[in-house]
Parts: C-alpha cells; structure tokens; sequence
C-alpha cells in the first residue's frame, strides 16, 4: 500500500466574494501544486474525511465519526449535486479494521454529505465522480465535542487499516483552519431553529437561498472588518500547520476543545479533519510535507491552507 495525504480548506464563498487578485493567484498557484501533487501520487482511491454543515448530520443522532458505505451530495451553494462513488467494498473493509482496532466509529449506508465533502474533489479532480472515495464525516461544527486525541485514534486506526489495501490512498481532509462563519448553535436557537438542526428538514429553495445570502454578508463583513464573529488567527493556524510539519501528532492530544474556539473560532473544529488524514498517513510510516500554504482570506472566512505530504522514501 501507498499512501500520501493533502490538506485542503473549503469555503463555499470562493468564487463568489474574492480576494484581491494577487491573493487569489497564490492560493490558484498552491492549489496547482497540489493537483500536480496528487496527479504524479495517482491514487486509486480517496479517504476523505470532510464536516458537516447541518446538510447531513442532525441533532436527532450526531455521532462523532461516521464512515459511508454510500453517499450523495446536496449541491450546497452551487456545489455537485448527487452519488458520490463510494467504493463500499473498501469502506466496509476500513470500518471493519477500525472498529477491530478499538475506535467507536458509525457506519452509514445512506450518508448525506454537502460542500465540505465535494469542494475538494471538486478543486482536486475536477469532479465528484472522478474517483473512488471513502466518505468519513468528522464532525467540526455540532457541539458537544469530543477530545481531539480521539481525532488522532480514528485517523490512525483507518491508516493502518488501509495498509491492508492493496491501494495507492490518498487521505484528504477538508476544512479549516481558523474560521467563525454564521453556522447556526442548537443551545439557544428559537425553535424552529432548532427544529432544522435536530431533524433535519430539508430547506425550501428560498430558506436555502437566504441562508447562502446570509454567510455572504458575513463574508462581506468579514473582509470589511466589521465582523463580530471571532477573527481569523494566523499565529495559531501557524503553530497548528507546524504541528502537521514536524510529524509531531501527539502534541493534539492537548488540544482543548475551549482552546481551539478561543483561539480560532467556531469553525476552527473542521481542523479535526486534518488531524485525521494526517494521522493515517503517519499510520503507514514516516511522512514528509512537500508543501505548504498558507493566507488569511477573510473574504472567504477563512484561514486558508494547502498542504500536500508523502511518505518517506525507504532506504
Ligand atoms: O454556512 C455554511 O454551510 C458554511 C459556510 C462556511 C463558510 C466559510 C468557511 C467554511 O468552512 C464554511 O463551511
Ligand atoms: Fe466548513
């Protein structure tokens, strides 16, 4: 087995409140050795690991983790809509290995996913269907959270489980780094708020569109530094992208989930997917990073990184 991994923010308000141009053509750049990166990889299949943003996973039952056997996307903020290509005979053999190796992990054979699933394969390949994924929700968004050494467990437990595969996988987490958009909080909502983050109800077009026009303006204010939601940090998106640099996972495990939204805000958790694809990959053996990018982009609410690694050559 062969195994590489990317890390990779998403923002839904990409393309639609940009930056300054010659932001945008550094992250286009970043993004572009990324592609090269997983193009020369070639992997044969994906473990993605991707949040959720209340478009799958609701308060009724809010695991964790949960792996797909089958998922379908919702076409979120104008993203792909439909089947994603599950490969389920190596997603029931990943469930199997990591539950055997002792982390708690659901399963689903009808998984939900939106934007944090499709935005990068979307950037990455070009497409949903484009190739094989593993689909693997960590949730980052829907408090209460769990302790982030449990983030690290997963991502070993399916790292090493994925060695068994006679595959070249490419682990991708999705998400991050420092970022409070407007996603709603079940304690305190009015009810029907609350409502929709327990069960669920699919949105009208219309709720939809004004909930799409309402993390747009907060784009806007964002970038026009009128927000207040928590700023984005680029001292702590460092020390976290150094984290990942140095191979040194086990620093996360004194990660608190108060620190990482103090420090990074609400949506700081969707890093938990990095940790994940990290940790699998350091599951294989030694990794190297081969790049790294980093820009605030309050335009897009986002602390925005790409970073590809590879496993160490054996001598
Ligand atoms: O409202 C949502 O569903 C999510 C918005 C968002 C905005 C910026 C960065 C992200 O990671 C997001 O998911
Ligand atoms: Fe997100």
């Amino acid at each position: 087995m062969t195994a590489a991994a990317v890390g990779l923010s998403h923002s839904p308000l990409i393309g639609r409140n940009d930056p300054a141009p010659e932001v945008l053509a550094a992250v286009e750049d970043a993004v572009d050795t990324a592609r090269t990166f997983v193009r020369a990889f070639d992997p044969d299949l994906v473990v993605l690991y991707a949040p959720d943003h209340y478009n799958g996973f609701f308060y009724r039952e809010m695991p964790p983790f949960c792996l797909g056997t089958d998922a379908n996307a919702v076409g979120d903020f104008g993203s792909s809509a439909g089947p994603l290509p599950v490969d389920a005979d190596d997603a029931r053999a990943l469930a199997r290995g990591v539950l055997d190796r002792g982390v708690d992990l659901t399963v689903s054979a009808r998984m939900t996913v939106d934007h944090g699933f499709v935005q990068p394969l979307e950037v990455l390949f070009g497409g949903i269907d484009e190739i094989p994924v593993v689909p693997v929700f960590v949730n980052g968004v829907a408090t209460p959270l769990g302790p982030v050494g449990r983030v690290r467990a997963l991502g070993a437990a399916l790292g090493e489980a994925a060695a068994a595969l006679d595959r070249r996988v490419l682990f991708l987490g999705s998400g991050g780094l420092s970022h409070d958009p407007p996603v709603p909080v079940l304690e305190g909502a009015p009810p029907r708020v609350a409502d929709a983050l327990i069960d669920g109800h699919p949105p009208t077009p219309e709720q939809r569109a004004r909930s799409e026009q309402r993390v747009l303006e907060a784009g806007r204010d964002y970038a026009a530094g009128s927000t207040t939601m928590t700023p984005i940090n680029p001292a702590w998106d460092n020390l976290v992208l150094d984290t990942f640099k140095s191979g040194r996972l086990t620093d996360v495990d004194r990660w608190t989930v108060d620190w990482m939204g103090a420090e990074g805000g609400g949506s700081a958790h969707e890093v938990r997917t990095w940790i994940a694809a990290f940790a699998s990959l350091a599951a294989t053996g030694p990794y190297r990073m081969t790049s790294c990018f980093y820009a605030p982009i309050p335009e897009w609410i986002a602390g925005f990184a790409v970073a590809t690694a590879e496993q160490e050559p054996t001598s």
